[in-house]
């Protein structure tokens, strides 16, 4: 079967367009991901996990605390677990808070992160996979709450799926909903659980993996959640996933229950046979219980109290050591051997990986970008009159701009320049703080699933953002030059306009390069309005000459787009700017200033020779920064695993 993603729009019968997203085409009028497998005698994949191990160190104490904050101790979050699986099986994996399901889930799907030490292997189809290959064959569904938390951050994902995927997951009437969480509605929590399998399903997966998928959601919900896994899993897939308190009827549809405990594989096998297991060890479950609630408690530790604890920890133990004997695991780990020995080794079936050009990602990206922001009408209509609003605030405190230098004349513009060039980077930053760090988390969780690269989530919010800030400046400027009487001249309105756009674009772009390699936001802002004032302090020439400064801060200030704008909006205000002097009231040396030119040739020699290359040079910062950004946002793909 011939099979690609394509990044085009589709149609839906009716005409509509319903997906604009990744899509998934295939040659047959067959949906995918019904594929080749049913009817299969013999398993077409499986899944073995060897000795998975996973120890982190820990710091003994606080940092305040040196002698035992230098101390670290071991800890083994997972130890030695080993299982096998094959296609067409849905396996559960239960286990008390804490038991480490969920860094087991992180470990096999290659998301685990560099904290701390993994061992052991995973083999598909008896195929040694390179820990580099586990992202590129599992799919991954996060837990919930880390999808919630983005969707508090005011973010909202249009659930545009092939229509293949959305029908089969009974999402075609929510294709055009917000997704919302908490703070804005959107669609069921149960819709919102399926959205999620079904973007995993986009890249044809044979091995999926959930993590919580039915946490918070109401019992039928979450029976309803896991009988269309298991669905999914009897189409030739294997489908692993973490639950809590699944309700009894789910016995017979997990294909394999294990049980996690203090991060060791307590049990697993088929529901048969672990009430026999269980039976065995001596442990039965009462009638009318339900036994995944009575296994895991037999398996838990409480930690409640020291005798409890060593009580429970020697009876998971107990049951620990007794299932590593049994005929169930020994079964297990002949069927890993089984298929490692075998001669006619399947390949692995990585997923989808044929995939749209970068282009064609970028465009869908950018589309999304703009659609979702778009849809939040408050913050559009801040993001285009937050510049506007500031315009008011310097419009009301300068009134009106006059020529006589003892009313002002040279001071009051000077004002007028500082505030453009100072105050304008800061709503950039602002507003990249706000909107930037939810769609990073969604750029980090889809780029892991290798939809798209990180640094292409970076280029699709800056594009998106460059007509908000056009427009936006373009209002502020048309407003605040003409009411305050600058230089009243048509040119020199849009030069002006054109200066005071960079400082705003490179204040948002700055701080999005930043976010790429710092992930606390507070950080970024801070930083940004640092660097900004340093800019201002050593480019500008406002605070002190350029031409008093030391020779190392005079070359600094070639670095700052502060010198550039500057010197840029001096000329386009000053040049050909003749004043009056009231010498009825005369300042010491005030009438000595009649022409803007001497302020340009005072304070910015040259100025106004090199006013075009001033402005190549200060456009040059955005290209400069957007490459910053990329590379930024690559170190970003080492530094986050998660
Ligand atoms: N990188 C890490 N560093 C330190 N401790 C960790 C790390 N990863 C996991 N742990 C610890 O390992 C234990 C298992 O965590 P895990 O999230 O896997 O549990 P879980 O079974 O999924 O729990 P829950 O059901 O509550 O989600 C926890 O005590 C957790 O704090």
């Amino acid at each position: 079967m011939n099979r690609f993603y394509s990044m085009q729009e589709a149609e839906s019968e009716n005409g509509a367009k319903v997906s604009e997203s990744f899509k998934f085409v295939s040659d047959g009028k067959r949906d995918v991901w019904r594929d080749s497998g049913e009817g299969r005698s013999e398993p077409s994949c499986s899944l073995s996990v060897s000795k998975i191990s996973y120890t982190v160190s820990e710091r003994v104490g606080p940092w305040w605390d040196l002698p035992s904050y230098r101390k670290q101790w071991t800890r083994q979050i997972l130890n030695d677990v080993s299982f096998h699986v094959d296609s067409g099986e849905i396996m559960g994996i239960l286990g008390n808070s804490g038991s480490g399901k969920t860094t087991l889930l992180d470990a096999i799907s290659g998301r685990i992160g560099n904290r701390g030490r993994l061992l052991g292997e995973v083999y598909i189809n008896g195929r040694k996979l390179k820990r580099e290959e586990y992202q590129d064959c599992f799919s991954y569904v996060l837990q919930v709450t880390r999808k919630n938390t983005q969707a508090q951050f005011k973010f909202w994902i249009f659930c545009y799926y092939v229509s293949a995927v959305m029908a089969e997951l009974s999402l075609s009437h929510v294709a055009h909903s917000v997704i919302g969480g908490r703070v804005f509605p959107g669609i069921s929590g149960g819709e919102r659980r399926r959205v999620s399998i079904a973007s995993q399903l986009l890249q044809d997966p044979r091995v999926i993996l959930l993590d919580e998928p039915t946490t918070g959601l109401d019992s039928m919900t979450a029976n309803q959640i896991v009988v269309l896994l298991a669905e999914l899993a009897r189409m030739n897939r294997i489908v692993i996933v973490t639950i809590h308190q699944p309700r009894s009827e789910l016995f017979r549809v997990f294909s394999r229950i294990a049980i996690m405990s203090r991060g060791e594989l307590v049990f697993c096998g088929q529901p048969e046979e672990m009430v026999q297991f269980f039976s065995q060890c001596g442990y039965e479950c009462p009638e009318y219980c339900n036994p995944f609630d009575i296994y895991v408690d037999f398996t838990s530790v409480d930690t409640r109290s020291s005798d409890r604890e060593a009580a429970t920890f020697s009876r998971m133990h107990e049951i620990t050591s007794f299932y590593q004997k049994s005929n169930i695991y020994q079964k297990a780990l002949a069927k890993t051997e089984q298929s490692l020995q075998r001669t006619d080794k399947l390949a692995i079936p990585f997923k989808s990986i044929e995939s749209p050009s970068g282009a064609a990602k970028l465009a869908v990206l950018l589309r999304r970008t703009v659609r979702n922001l778009s849809r939040d009408r408050m913050g559009v209509l801040m993001r285009l009159s937050q510049n506007l609003i500031y315009g008011l605030f310097v419009a009301f405190f300068v009134i009106h701009l006059d020529n006589d230098v003892t009313k002002g004349a040279i001071q009051d513009r000077i004002g007028i320049i500082y505030q453009m060039v100072g105050a304008s980077p800061y709503t950039g930053m602002l507003n990249a703080v706000a909107l930037f760090p939810a769609l990073r988390a969604i750029g980090d969780q889809e780029s892991q699933d290798g939809l798209y690269s990180k640094w292409q989530m970076f280029l699709a919010y800056i594009f998106h953002i460059l007509p908000f800030s056009i427009l936006s400046v373009f209002i502020f400027s048309s407003f605040l030059y003409w009411t305050v009487g600058m230089h009243p001249d048509p040119l020199r309105f849009l030069c002006f306009t054109a200066v005071v756009l960079v400082p705003h674009i490179i204040g948002e772009l700055l701080t999005v390069v930043l976010l790429g390699v710092v992930q606390d936001p507070n950080m970024v802002n801070t930083g940004v309005a640092l660097l900004n004032i340093a800019g201002i302090m050593v480019g500008s020439g406002f605070l002190r000459s350029t031409q008093q400064m030391p020779e190392v801060f005079q070359w600094l200030s070639y670095l700052t787009f502060q010198k550039y704008s500057c010197e840029l909006l001096i000329v386009t205000e000053f040049h050909g700017l003749d004043f009056t002097c009231n010498i009825s009231r005369p300042l010491p040396g005030a009438c000595l200033v009649t022409h803007g030119s001497q302020i340009i040739d005072e304070g910015y020699p040259g100025a106004q020779s090199r006013y075009t290359l001033d402005f190549l040079l200060l456009y040059a910062f955005i290209p400069a920064l957007l490459l910053l950004g990329m590379i930024s946002f690559k170190i970003r793909d080492k530094l986050v695993r998660h």
